[in-house]
């Protein structure tokens, strides 16, 4: 039987601490006072009041020797989305979470906070402000939101209080911010190779993309409002900037503001969807004798041309939540940290 660590101990685990968001979250929680224990596969830093320990998360007792005296668990580890590889997304994001809750319930953890994503209700198809009670996507558009959606009914699911065992499930989208290794790196090497001239579609379907540091607000809020008599016990709650905005200024912002043309021409989305869904399926035939990443996959062009904007109503109620960074600030503090991608550099 585990020994229960004291509540309200300011001692965490943050899994997967080495990653984006995970460092931007660890950042937070040293400012405000908690000692964390970081588990990641990989070790990308080093900061007083963290502790390392490398591991896979599918390992138990790895991960009991980075929960011991911990109340507080994040799980925001996940293999990218890019890497497209269904196997390696259901052994981490599947079998890997259910071992990170049985570990939770062995090392005596109180609360465990998931970072889900607000695509598990995402079918390639417009959702407009959309709220938490949709159902989640029958036909997910890739194996990485398949396995979030598996990953997050598992992680709610296990929401015990009799055991004293409570679960929450933050869903941000499109983070973006300092350090982000997908969005602006991606988009600067598709400008590079010139391939940001078109926008598919007429170019004014809305998006939510949420700055880091809301998204970091968002967890904690969750993880300080998790006790026995709240409403958010087992529950998932969606976190943006709460400022929708068209997918393709979003991305010209970016651009322009490192130096690049903002894209100009317009191409009809079905037959850019068309083209991407032919070469996904002419890499996945090739696959065994070359290897090759298209930029343009059937994700991505059904990301860059439909609507996919989410209330964030539920947490301003229940959490208190309000983004701390405006969608202004978090381009230009985002634009000021690649200086090494500017055009030219
Ligand atoms: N970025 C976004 O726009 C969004 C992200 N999310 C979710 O947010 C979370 C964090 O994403 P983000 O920070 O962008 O991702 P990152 O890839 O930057 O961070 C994830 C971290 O988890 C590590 N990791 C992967 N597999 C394992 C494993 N088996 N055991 C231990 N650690 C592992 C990764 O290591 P390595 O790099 O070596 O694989 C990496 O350090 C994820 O759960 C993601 O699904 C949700 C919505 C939007
Ligand atoms: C080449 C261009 C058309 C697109 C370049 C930018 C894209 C790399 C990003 C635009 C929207 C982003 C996004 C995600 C990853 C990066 C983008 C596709 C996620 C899939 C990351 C994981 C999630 O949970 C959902 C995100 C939605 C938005």
């Amino acid at each position: 039987m585990a020994t229960r660590v004291r509540p309200g101990s300011k001692r965490c685990a943050v899994i997967g601490g080495s990653g984006f968001l995970g460092r931007h979250l660890v950042e937070k929680l040293l400012d405000r006072g908690y000692s964390v224990s970081l588990f990641d596969i990989r070790q990308s830093y080093e900061l007083p009041g963290v502790t390392f320990h490398q591991g896979d998360l599918c390992d138990k007792q790895a991960l009991l020797s980075a929960l011991k005296d911990v109340s507080l668990v994040f799980h925001c580890a996940s293999p990218a989305p890019s890497s497209d590889d269904r196997l390696l997304f259901e052994r981490v994001n599947i079998q890997g979470t259910q071992t990170v809750i049985q570990a939770c319930l062995d090392a005596g953890v109180q609360k465990l906070v998931l970072t889900s994503s607000a695509s598990v209700v995402f079918e390639g198809t417009d959702v407009k402000n959309g709220k938490e009670d949709l159902p989640y996507a029958k036909k997910p558009i890739d194996y990485y939101t398949q396995t979030k959606i598996e990953q997050e009914k598992l992680v709610l699911e296990a929401c015990n209080k009799p055991k004293g065992f409570l679960t929450v499930a933050i869903r941000p989208h499109g983070i973006f911010g300092p350090r982000d290794p997908q969005l602006v790196p991606t988009l600067v090497d598709a400008a590079r190779r010139g391939k940001m001239k078109f926008i598919i579609g007429d170019g004014t379907n809305l998006v939510d993309f949420t700055y880091v540091e809301n998204v970091v607000h968002g967890h904690i809020l969750a993880a300080e409002h998790l006790r026995a008599d709240s409403p958010i016990c087992g529950k998932p709650y969606h976190i943006t900037n709460d400022e929708p905005i068209r997918f393709w200024d979003f991305m010209s912002e970016i651009l322009v503001g490192l130096g690049y043309a903002a894209p100009r021409f317009h191409l009809p989305y079905t037959l850019v969807y068309g083209l991407a869904l032919l070469l996904w399926l002419l890499t996945w035939i090739l696959h065994p004798f070359m290897s090759f990443k298209p930029t343009f996959t059937p994700m991505r062009v059904a990301l860059a041309g439909t609507y996919h904007y989410y209330s964030c109503e539920r947490a301003k109620e229940h959490l208190g939540y309000k983004p701390v960074v405006s969608l202004k600030e978090g381009i230009a503090r985002t634009v000021a940290s690649y200086p090494h991608l500017r055009r030219g550099a």
